[in-house]
């Protein structure tokens, strides 16, 4: 069994942006990126945070602004207007989930989509699903593709099963997994909580992606021998031995399907990090195209 190190990984992407960085800068260039944070999910903070100290890391410039949740829909636009506008911002984020009263999708919508590192925005979704590569994948789906790659995990011609059909992850992932190339060509199916007899498809996965949102979800009778397994799950649970109170765990019960994983990724230290390394990298490359 291989465990695939999304941390280790991770660093290497982190390497080529630092490289990518230099060259810009000896242009006289500097990625930046903006990251909004409208309320006080202690989750959504603790993201917004490590985002933030990863930017600083590299030399990226750095903007986070931490609204208020009383924050209105007219508000939350004119901030993003403004970081549209804001040459020094290549990049835009806004974390998802917002609370309730925001229209979330007409934010989206509201960013410039040659700054939406996310890939949220439909133009990106459109180039995404037509190949065009001067679009926007998001970073986590992508982050997915690369630790396949990284690990010598062959795509072509496997069958891929997708658990989830989110748009943040799920739907994006399908499209990678079925597009033209490498970490790509394979043959996808995508399952979700209305598939019938989930088990009796992900045990004819070469690959499983689980993004469902349930912690342990995927079981050892749901993977076959020899499967590779890409775990999305980032949950919080409870943890009395453990001073922060919580622990993370995946959607994969690890113990119980790990040894029957030709490769298999950990929680934490898995998808996670690769998550903010590809939004680095999804920055570099919108502060090159503005540049173009
Ligand atoms: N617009 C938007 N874009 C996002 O990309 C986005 C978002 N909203 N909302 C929330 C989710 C969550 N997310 C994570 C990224 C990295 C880790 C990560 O690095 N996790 C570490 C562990 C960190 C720890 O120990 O707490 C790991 O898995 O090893 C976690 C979570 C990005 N998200």
């Amino acid at each position: 069994m291989q465990l695939i190190s999304g941390t280790a990984v991770a660093e290497k992407v982190l390497e080529e942006c630092r490289r990518d960085i230099a060259t810009l800068a000896a242009q006289g260039r500097k990625p930046g990126l903006a990251v909004v944070l409208v309320g006080d999910d202690p989750a959504s903070r603790a993201y917004v945070r490590s985002k933030d100290k990863k930017c600083r890391d590299l030399g990226l410039h750095s903007v986070k602004l931490e609204l208020p949740a009383s924050t209105t829909q007219e508000e939350l636009l004119a901030h993003v207007d403004a970081l549209n506008n804001d040459p020094s911002i290549h990049g835009i984020l806004v974390q998802s989930p917002p609370p309730k009263h925001i229209d979330e999708a007409a934010i989206v919508r509201a960013i410039d989509p040659a700054k939406d590192v996310d890939g949220f925005h439909p133009v990106n979704v459109a180039k995404l699903a037509l190949e065009d590569p001067t679009g926007f994948v998001p970073c986590t789906p992508l982050g997915c593709q690369r630790l396949l790659i990284e690990a010598g995990i062959e795509t072509s011609g496997a069958h891929a099963v997708v658990v989830g059909r989110s748009m943040i992850v799920g739907k994006p992932m399908a499209l990678l997994l079925m597009a033209k190339g490498k970490g790509g060509d394979a043959t996808v199916t995508v399952t979700h909580s209305r598939t019938k007899d989930l088990a009796a498809i992900t045990r004819t996965a070469d690959i499983i992606i689980a993004a469902i949102g349930r912690p342990h979800f995927i079981k050892a009778e749901h993977v076959k021998e020899g499967a590779v397994v890409i775990d999305v799950g980032i949950n919080r649970v409870d943890d009395a031995t453990s001073d922060k109170g919580y622990k993370l765990v995946g959607d994969v019960a690890f113990d119980e399907v790990a040894p029957k994983c030709r490769a298999i990724t950990p929680v934490p230290g898995g998808v996670g990090p690769m998550t903010i390394a590809m939004l680095m990298a999804n920055t570099i490359k919108a502060c090159k195209q503005a540049a173009a």
